[in-house]
């Protein structure tokens, strides 16, 4: 399987250096001016566009973010080009959601969105299809895991004596304000109970050391909590390494003769 990346950052950067066996990365695109550290971390050609690719990947993999997935997205799925994305924030934003699916079914393939630094979206999605899902998200991060995020301008980060909720709202305004921070909380919503009915809760905490993420789930199904405390990536202290992991299963996955 041919792959090609959006971005070169902490994710992207872990994604190349350990593909799994008939993975090949066969090009990355980065931002005009960025070319050298892309090649740099990648050591592919890179690339400005997807039309830009030295080869026509089998599967785009977006590493890079909102704007990563927004500048090469559409174009991607509308060449027929299967989407893998970290980026599920994105879809917040209905009109952008569904200028994805039109270019997803123009173009006669889909966007997959990663499970990221999460899990149990399984059990959210079955939970969906019974009645009455009330699921809250509580996202729990050390200081310097909200650095360079909306946190900065409510709450001095340095200064924090204990944890500090500042965000409380629906999953929806949690993903466009928090864009490189909350994109787990829209998967937890876009598998569960939707965007605008999953609360969300953003927790910047001096006392941990992991980015936390906690499911509280409860419907006709029961009810139940997950809860997971994960290790930032080298090199980015916002993300956790869970995604990195959770885009080379996906790769695996999709190999795979039998899936789970
Ligand atoms: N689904 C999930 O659970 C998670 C999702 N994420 C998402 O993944 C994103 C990336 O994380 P991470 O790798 O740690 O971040 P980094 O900041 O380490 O890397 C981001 C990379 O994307 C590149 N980039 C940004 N915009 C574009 C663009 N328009 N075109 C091409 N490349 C672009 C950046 O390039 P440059 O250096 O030029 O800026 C950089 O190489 C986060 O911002 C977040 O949105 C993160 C963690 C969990
Ligand atoms: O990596 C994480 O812990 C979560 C994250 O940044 C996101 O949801 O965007």
């Amino acid at each position: 399987m041919k792959i090609a990346l959006i971005g070169h950052g902490a994710i992207a950067a872990y994604v190349a250096a350990n593909l799994p066996a008939n993975t090949q990365l066969t090009g990355a695109i980065c931002r005009p001016g960025r070319e050298a550290a892309a090649h740099e971390a990648l050591s592919v050609v890179p690339a400005l566009s997807v039309a830009d690719l030295p080869e026509r990947p089998d599967l785009l993999v977006d590493c890079a973010g909102h704007a990563g997935l927004r500048a090469h997205g559409l174009a991607a799925l509308a060449a027929g080009i299967e989407v893998l994305s970290v980026s599920v924030g994105a879809l917040a934003d209905a009109g952008f959601c569904a200028e994805l699916e039109a270019a997803a079914r123009a173009g006669g393939t889909r966007l997959c969105l990663a499970s990221g630094a999460i899990g149990a979206l399984d059990a959210l999605s079955a939970a969906a299809t019974g009645q009455g899902l009330a699921v809250t998200y509580t996202g729990r991060k050390p200081p310097q895991g909200w650095r360079g995020s909306r946190a900065e301008e409510v709450l001095d980060l340095e200064a924090l004596a204990g944890p500090v909720t500042h965000f409380s709202g629906t999953a929806r305004e949690a993903a466009q304000a928090y864009p490189k921070n909350a994109n787990v909380a829209a998967a937890v919503a876009l598998a569960g109970a939707g965007l605008d009915a999953t609360r969300a809760e953003l927790i910047a905490d001096p006392g941990v050391t992991a980015n936390i993420h906690e499911i509280a789930a409860e419907g006709s199904f029961g009810r139940f909590r997950f809860q997971i405390e994960g290790l930032p990536l080298p090199g980015n202290p916002r993300s956790s390494a869970l995604t990195a992991l959770s885009l080379l299963a996906a790769l695996r996955q999709r190999q795979a003769t039998i899936r789970i």
